[in-house]
């Protein structure tokens, strides 16, 4: 060891500002070496451990993600003090002894930007119910010290991503609040293998063209809910497609089938559920957890990404990725999280893949119709919701909640504040103003003044029919209402407006002689007709 041993001088206090620097230090404080001497650090330290003695104190240091180096106890060394590096690793020791030498260059202080990383992320989620299970522990004292990296990866199975999804989006969200930055993964590469994870059944095989549409959906959901920008700390998105397509099947089966047991991934839930079925496994779908486990090897070598979040589904992938981090790359300091899935009252998790989604994309489900599923939440699991699906402080929910068993309680209040949370995160201002106008425009007996906006906005969710403009001035309205299939007699029509039942453009009809006139067609556009509560269509002019 003596002869892996150099002296390092300090000398003066900086900035880091270079990224290929090698930093060195603890949370605090770092020390940063110029990047010729970094790229030899990384690679010691990737192969063997490194050790630091200083005249105040000496650490064990550790190569983090980011492919710094850190010094543990640092701080209990006098200021610019003279240490010396001795590598640990026997293989490490030839590197050593011949660049070492070379070292004697100036290493400068900074002080890290701790101010960023402004609260516990891993406290956070755990107070709303947001963590199942951590790989390590340690997570919860690292988020505090650095800016870490967050990965979530989406394989693009459909168009849009849904309710269930939003978990995840709101999990990268809580990092990213707290400092942090998110990282979303297209999987263009791993929707062409198929996940097993929660699937009875092997996954159908999606040709090319379904996979780019999905990407292009997934991409634009993400896109707006994260608000990437073109600042150094802003969230990303990546398509694993990337570093998959040039991956030979031999480079694969060396570099990393070699470190994956077979048992080990046998073990897996996601694989021990489907071999005791009738339909087994294919090969593809058992290969699936090495796939998902090296893009966290990619991510972690190549962007510094340290943590892979997911529902809980995704822990047999999740703990894949952070053993091949170990294995691969021997390096500590890859972490998991997974959270709890987001079920429906029927205990069945919110999924894309079976039917009757709640779909984030406002092309397949309306800001409206996505606003009224969450205003109709159960009393019993509103709560929950709030705490898990708005970043709204747990004492304002608390009080909320408190409010919901009181005398004098509008029922649903707390929907409603949910409702304009979550669609104002997933569908910005615009889409939750259209909401709330489509929610006012066509709640029952609204007497709304619509506009011709509003009323275009709610035919995605009401049926609507064309009417020639010319032929319907002059027109009985009760004509109308059976022509355009509202109801399905005049007599029908008759009965609803004695009831006090039919409303015209939110007007309570009262006079069954009614004619149409032009200034019953909103901004000469179109109109609405509404019997009852439900029953209503909008008629356009042609
Ligand atoms: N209901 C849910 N609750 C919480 N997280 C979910 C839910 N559904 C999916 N996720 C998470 O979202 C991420 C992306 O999942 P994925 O793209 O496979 O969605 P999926 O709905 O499970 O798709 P599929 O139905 O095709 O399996 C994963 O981390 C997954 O655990
Ligand atoms: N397996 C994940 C998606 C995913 C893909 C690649 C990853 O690296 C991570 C996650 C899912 O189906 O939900």
């Amino acid at each position: 060891m003596a002869g892996a041993t150099r002296a390092m001088t300090c000398h003066r206090l900086c900035l880091l500002s270079h990224p290929s620097e090698l930093v060195i230090g603890t949370a605090k404080t770092f020390f940063t070496v110029p990047s010729f001497q970094a790229k030899f650090f990384r690679k010691w330290s990737s192969i063997g451990s490194i050790r630091a003695f200083g005249c105040g104190g000496a650490g064990a240091s550790r190569a983090y993600p980011d492919g710094f180096l850190r010094i543990p106890n640092y701080d209990s060394l006098p200021q610019f003090p003279s240490f010396r590096f001795s590598v640990l690793d026997k293989r490490a020791r030839g590197l050593c002894d011949l660049h070492l030498a070379r070292a004697q260059v100036s290493v400068e202080e900074r002080e890290i930007e701790t101010e960023h990383v402004s609260r516990n992320v891993v406290d956070i989620l755990q107070e709303r119910g947001l963590i199942e299970s951590i790989t390590d522990e340690e997570l919860r004292s690292v988020c505090t010290k650095q800016r870490l990296k967050v990965y979530c990866g989406f394989d693009p199975t459909a168009e849009s991503l849904h309710l269930g999804n939003l978990l995840a989006i709101i999990v990268l969200s809580w990092f990213q609040r707290c400092g942090h930055i998110p990282v979303a993964l297209l999987g263009g590469a791993t929707a062409r293998v198929g996940d097993p994870s929660g699937k009875s059944m092997e996954r159908p095989v999606m040709d090319d063209q379904t996979i780019a549409r999905n990407l292009k959906g997934i991409h634009g959901v993400l896109s707006q809910i994260l608000k990437l920008t073109r600042e150094k700390h802003s969230p990303l998105i990546l398509n694993n497609y990337d570093w998959w397509k040039e991956f030979s099947l031999l480079n694969f089966l060396r570099d990393v089938g070699k470190y994956a047991r077979v048992g080990t991934m046998m073990a897996k839930e996601s694989v021990k559920k489907r071999l005791n079925s009738e339909e087994g496994m294919s090969y593809t779908e058992f290969t699936y957890q090495l796939l998902q486990g090296y893009d966290f090897v990619h991510l972690f070598k190549e962007e510094g990404i340290s943590v892979q979040i997911g529902g809980s589904d995704q822990w047999g992938n999740i703990t894949a990725g952070t053993d091949l981090v170990r294995k691969l790359l021997q390096q500590e300091g890859a972490y998991g999280l997974t959270f709890p899935l987001l079920l429906k009252s029927d205990g069945s998790k919110f999924g894309k893949s079976v039917g009757g989604a709640i779909w984030l994309s406002r092309s397949l489900l309306s800001p409206y119709k996505f606003y009224q599923y969450l205003f109709a939440t159960p009393d019993s699991d509103v709560i929950k919701f709030m705490k898990i699906l708005t970043f709204l402080d747990l004492e304002e929910i608390q009080s909320l909640e408190a409010t919901m068993g009181k005398e004098g309680y509008v029922p649903n209040s707390v929907q409603r504040r949910l409702a304009e949370e979550v669609t104002l995160f997933v569908h910005g201002e615009e889409g939750l103003t259209e909401a709330l106008n489509a929610t006012q425009a066509l709640a029952p007996g609204g007497a709304t003044q619509l506009d011709w906006k509003t009323l275009e906005a709610i035919t995605e969710d009401v049926p609507s029919c064309y009417v020639a403009q010319a032929s319907l001035l002059g027109s009985s309205l009760v004509d109308l209402c059976v022509s355009t299939g509202l109801l399905q007699s005049k007599t029908a029509v008759r009965r609803m407006i004695k009831q006090g039942g039919l409303y015209l453009n939110n007007e309570k009809v009262e006079d069954e002689g009614k004619t149409m006139v032009a200034h019953d067609i909103v901004d000469g556009k179109l109109l609405l007709l509404s019997a009852g509560k439900k029953n209503k269509i909008v008629v356009r002019m042609t």
